[in-house]
């Protein structure tokens, strides 16, 4: 691994890895006139751009202008008012979505899971099922090792209420995630805010090493790049407002300045500099603005951006492109081009022509591996070399989109891999919150409390009302903990789900099942551990009623996280879903049967939809007929006690006025547990989809 970092600094995946990554397929992004408002605030106006594989683009502008916005609609999370967006000529459809791989201005991750093992789930989801676990790890190591990170890989990602990685690291660990699937287009917002100097210019000579060395698009919002960094991009698209100040080569853009009487000072940062303009006044704003439009009438400004420009027929564009391989002898042959013989052109013929021969080529990396180029051949089959660069359009599967739709739609790993993975990701991560010190604390001495109120009841009459205190307090509150639980996890877990759903990594079905499964122990826990305490002090023995009483507490815990799971992904807002959960397991205690039991015919019915009413029946039921009778008091308030010495069941449950019987409540709770269950997977599906 760490040869690979001492020859090249670059992104450089091993053969047989790359084999299962699939096909190199560089990406040329197009976008033109590209217009967005959000909440009726137009962001974005007439934005045009075109970045080729290989090509590092840099977007610029104050802050506000709207270069996370345009990276947004970049990358499909936001609708356009008027232009589009092309992929190799494409139009940005699903399949592209998912393949572009975008880094996020904020760095969202489980904060309690390590660096490694973030970067471990994110392999074993995202790399394909072909790929042995042993490969996957590999790749994570190169990964780590590419990006400077061995030194904190065991470093958890922390929060602001526990330290961990620094932003830096953060940073780079967002870009490693991405950096997985062997993307080729990235999309990185602000890659070197919270970075020094030396860290920002370390990162961005990677990511330049890996567009140019792996053929790579990569567009990149910039704040304020240090003099070192500006060289280093290809293109530069300045934004002002929303609206398009410069687009074009970097080495241009000082000409371009000239141009309008705005000279660079000698030995000035040109970034500072363009930054500088376009923050002054409005007339300055303006002229620079009305410059970059009169530019789009140069010679050399982009044909796609033009307007006439027709994207979907590409015979009739002067170029077609096709995918070409590098072949040991350093020739490059194409063999996809059906109108044309196969071509050969040498690397020395390339490097002549690329311009730069300090760059690394394509042709310079190991000519032993066969590799992938992408070059350009006109209609007339001659050799275009786009200044040493190489673009690639897969002008068959234009004509088959739908027939490969399928494939290219396709989930990088199974549903089995998937369930597996998330189960124990969702196991991990829960693991400390759910069984966390104070849960453990609180648990035992509640449990202990508990059992020294209720302590050695005796089963009669008069200690009644205590039993099934102790039976409601239990349901009551493992209700409100495991409900209050699962709202409170919800929302920091929606955020890496929703990122996570965004970038295709795994079926939401996998997922819901997988959190369901792999929680499920630790749901069951604390509450047995309670259960296990308390219920032997209060001075009954019965092993089996024992465990069927902790049956149906565990029954209503998994319920209740089931609704708070419910609440918690249907509200976006935290405070609304704490209301909602106040109102909802309140009234559930209310109607639960202990607190009231002369209900108002009219009000009777919310006893139906109180989930601690069945579970609290149905621990009566087992209690009262499964353990030692309770004996009826002297003066007793039931009738039957004047026939009888002891209190049955029934007479019990008919002053709450419950018949329901066990399998009866059972079922109702069961059908809860899966009702709420189907609808937090609804929710989650049809109406909190990311956007
Ligand atoms: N959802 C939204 N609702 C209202 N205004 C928004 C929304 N999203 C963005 N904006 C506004 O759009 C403008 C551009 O935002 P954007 O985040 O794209 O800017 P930026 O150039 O990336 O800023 P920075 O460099 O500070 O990150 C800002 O003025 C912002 O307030």
């Amino acid at each position: 691994m760490c040869a690979c970092r001492a020859d090249s600094t670059s992104v450089h995946f091993p053969a047989e890895q790359r084999q299962h990554l699939g096909p190199l397929k560089p990406v040329e992004l197009v976008f033109s006139g590209v217009s967005v408002t959000v909440n009726r605030r137009r962001i974005l106006r007439d934005v045009s751009g075109v970045v080729r594989p290989g090509e590092l683009l840099a977007v610029m502008g104050p802050s506000g202008c709207g270069k996370t916005t345009l990276l947004n609609a970049l990358s499909g999370r936001c609708r356009l008012d008027s232009g589009s967006i092309r992929l190799n000529r494409e139009c940005l459809n699903k399949k592209w979505k998912r393949r572009i791989c975008y880094v996020l201005q904020q760095d969202i991750f489980f904060t309690d899971l390590t660096l490694r093992q973030t970067l471990e789930y994110a392999a074993r989801l995202r790399l394909p099922d072909s790929m042995s676990y042993t490969q996957k790890m590999q790749h994570v190591d190169h990964i780590i090792d590419v990006l400077d990170l061995e030194s904190c890989q065991d470093t958890i990602i922390g929060d602001y209420l526990e330290r961990g990685l620094s932003g830096g690291e953060k940073k780079r660990a967002n870009i490693a995630c991405e950096l997985l699937t062997n993307p080729s287009l990235m999309l990185l917002d602000e890659p070197t805010s919270g970075l020094d100097s030396h860290a920002a210019y370390s990162l961005m000579s990677n990511l330049k090493n890996y567009a140019e060395t792996s053929g790579k698009t990569v567009v990149v919002t910039v704040h304020q790049p240090s003099s070192q960094i500006f060289h280093m991009f290809d293109k530069l698209l300045l934004l002002c407002n929303g609206q398009t100040a410069y687009f074009g080569a970097v080495n241009k853009v000082v000409d371009f300045f000239n141009g309008i009487g705005l000279s660079v000072m000698p030995h000035y940062n040109p970034a500072d500099f363009i930054l500088e303009q376009v923050k002054g006044s409005d007339e300055l704003r303006e002229r620079i603005i009305s410059a970059s439009r009169q530019a789009r009438n140069q010679p050399d400004y982009p044909q796609e951006l033009l307007p006439d420009f027709v994207p979907n027929s590409i015979c009739d564009n002067k170029y077609m492109y096709q995918e070409s391989r590098l072949q040991s002898n350093g020739h490059i042959s194409s063999s996809r081009c059906p109108s044309c013989p196969p071509v050969h052109i040498s690397c020395a013929h390339a490097h002549a022509h690329a311009g730069n021969p300090q760059r690394p080529s394509l042709c310079v990396s190991s000519v032993t591996e066969k590799q992938s180029v992408y070059t350009a051949v006109d209609c007339n089959c001659r050799i275009r070399e786009d200044e040493g660069r190489s673009l690639w359009t897969d002008n068959q599967s234009h004509g088959s989109t739908s027939s490969s739709g399928d494939d290219e739609l396709s989930w990088p790993t199974s549903f089995w891999t998937q369930f597996k993975v998330l189960s124990q990701r969702n196991f991990q991560e829960a693991r400390p919150r759910m069984l966390s010190k104070l849960n453990w604390i609180q648990t035992v001495g509640l449990g202990v409390l508990a059992g020294l109120l209720w302590f050695q009841l005796e089963r009669k009459e008069e200690a009644l009302h205590d039993i099934q205190g102790w039976m409601f307090f239990s349901t009551t509150y493992w209700m409100l903990f495991a409900h209050f639980g699962a709202l409170s996890s919800f929302p920091p877990e929606r955020e890496v789900i929703n990122k996570e759903r965004l970038s295709g990594a795994y079926r939401l079905s996998a997922y819901y099942l997988a959190k369901m499964v792999g929680e499920l122990p630790l749901t069951m826990t604390l509450p047995a551990v309670y259960h296990v305490i308390s219920y032997p002090m209060l001075g009954f023995h019965s092993p089996s009623v024992f465990l069927t009483l902790l049956a149906f507490l565990l029954l209503n815990t998994i319920v209740a996280q089931s609704v708070g799971f419910f609440v918690g992904a249907s509200c976006m807002d935290m405070q609304v879903s704490i209301t909602i959960s106040a109102l909802y397991t309140l009234a559930t205690q209310l109607f639960g049967g202990y607190l009231a039991t002369n209900i108002s015919p009219w009000l009777k019915w919310l006893q139906y939809l109180s989930m601690v009413h069945y579970a609290y029946q149905n621990m009566q039921i087992v209690e009262f007929s499964e353990g030692s009778p309770i004996m009826c008091a002297p003066q007793s308030k039931f009738e039957i006690c004047a026939n009888q010495t002891s209190i049955p069941v029934e007479e019990i449950l008919k002053v709450q006025g419950a018949n329901l019987p066990l399998w009866a409540n059972t079922l109702v709770l069961l059908l809860f547990l899966l009702v709420f269950r189907v609808l937090g997977y609804v929710v989650l599906r049809y109406f909190r989809r990311p956007k």
